[in-house]
């Protein structure tokens, strides 16, 4: 390089460090605002998170940049600003599936931030138990996934535990084959939790087909284990790999690719409406013929917009179920208040989960 074009780079970078430390310094304002309204928000005993406001900044944002800057980073540069100043004004604790860096603790760590406290549960059952006795204020629970469908122990824990939904997220599940070398032939079990073995079995019969596999409680533990055993190969996220110091053997090896979990945030108490909501229900329908058509019948009058049904069998009432229903719109919008009043008394049983902002502010998986 000539000493010409080295001057040069060498004057841009002190422009670089120039307007980094200006972005700090602005940052630095920027979390102090935000505790101010932290400290006002305490005395009118107003709720710290407000997600129109949030949905309002992205926007914004993305309006004034047009092009210019990646969208996606600019989202997710926003995303970590604003979690920040939303954790300095109190700190967020979130229970999850542990252990740590399974893809729960990246859903979370993906809606929250990283500058939140993680607390990782035994179960599903046990994150739902967490929140329902206020011991955290926030869980994080897989819901359904595209290949495999609902998640089960999800849904049947809204049956048993009083909470609410405040918020979704989803995750493009990529899975990775990894290990203590980043040597294939150093592998003599692959371990995974069950979800993720089936959903790699083609890939591991092509390309380790005389590999015994080795279901285990959690993509987490299965990286805790090839963490302790050079032998032990592990598919896990790509935080496992980080937490638990591992090579990558190979990246994506899922047979379908497009692989995405949608998992809800709960907690005590549903946010205010975002103008981009779904509110979920649970019902029960009357024993009678038609009983789940006056259901949908007074959705369909409403002109409400139904994206998700799902039945789930009640536990000890044999052949009895209850109903899963989301829905695009808030409790808040008048045409969903109104639905709802009019299937209470149609339903032998009903629920109001939540009202949420879908997750598609958030920033995308890549
Ligand atoms: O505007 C507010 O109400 C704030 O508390 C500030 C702020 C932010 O950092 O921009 C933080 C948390 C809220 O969820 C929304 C926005």
């Amino acid at each position: 390089m000539v000493d010409e074009q080295k001057n040069e780079i060498h004057h841009i970078r002190k422009n670089i460090d120039a307007l980094d430390s200006e972005i700090l310094t602005l940052l630095k304002r920027r979390i102090g605002f935000a505790r101010e309204i932290g400290r006002l928000k305490d005395e009118n005993n107003r709720a710290k998170w407000d997600p129109l406001r949030e949905r309002q900044i992205y926007e914004r944002l993305l309006k004034e940049n047009g092009c210019s800057f990646p969208e996606d980073s600019l989202r997710t540069i926003f995303h970590e600003i604003i979690t920040a100043c939303r954790l300095s004004q109190r700190n967020i604790e979130v229970a999850y599936l542990g252990p740590e860096a399974t893809f729960s603790h990246l859903a979370g760590v993906k809606y929250f931030g990283h500058s939140a406290t993680y607390n990782p549960q035994d179960a599903i059952d046990d994150v739902f138990s967490e929140v329902e006795k206020g011991r955290t204020p926030y869980g994080i629970v897989p819901v359904e996934n595209s290949i495999e469908g609902s998640v089960v122990s999800t849904l049947d824990s809204f049956m048993k535990y009083k909470v609410q939904i405040c918020g979704e997220v989803q995750l493009e599940i990529s899975h990775n084959l990894v290990c203590r070398s980043g040597n294939i032939e150093d592998i003599q079990t692959v371990a995974s939790h069950a979800q993720p073995l089936a959903q790699c079995r083609e890939w591991l019969r092509k390309h380790l087909p005389n590999i015994p596999t080795l279901p285990v409680l959690s993509t987490g533990a299965a990286a805790q284990m090839a963490a302790n055993n050079p032998n032990i190969g592990a598919i896990a996220s790509s935080l496992a790999i980080k937490r638990y110091e591992l090579q990558v053997v190979v990246k994506g090896i899922e047979d379908y690719r497009g692989n995405t979990t949608r998992f809800l945030v709960i907690g005590k108490k549903s946010p205010s409406a975002s103008g981009q909501d779904r509110t979920s229900l649970l019902v029960g329908t009357m024993d009678r013929p038609g009983a789940l058509n006056e259901i949908l019948t007074v959705l369909s009058e409403e002109e409400i917009n139904l994206t998700k049904l799902e039945s789930r069998p009640i536990k000890g009432k044999q052949w009895k179920y209850l109903f899963f229903l989301d829905m695009i719109g808030h409790i808040e919008d008048e045409k969903i208040f109104r639905g709802c009043e009019r299937l209470r008394p149609l339903c032998s049983y009903f629920e109001w989960l939540g009202s949420y902002p879908q997750s598609n502010y958030l920033p995308s998986d890549t």
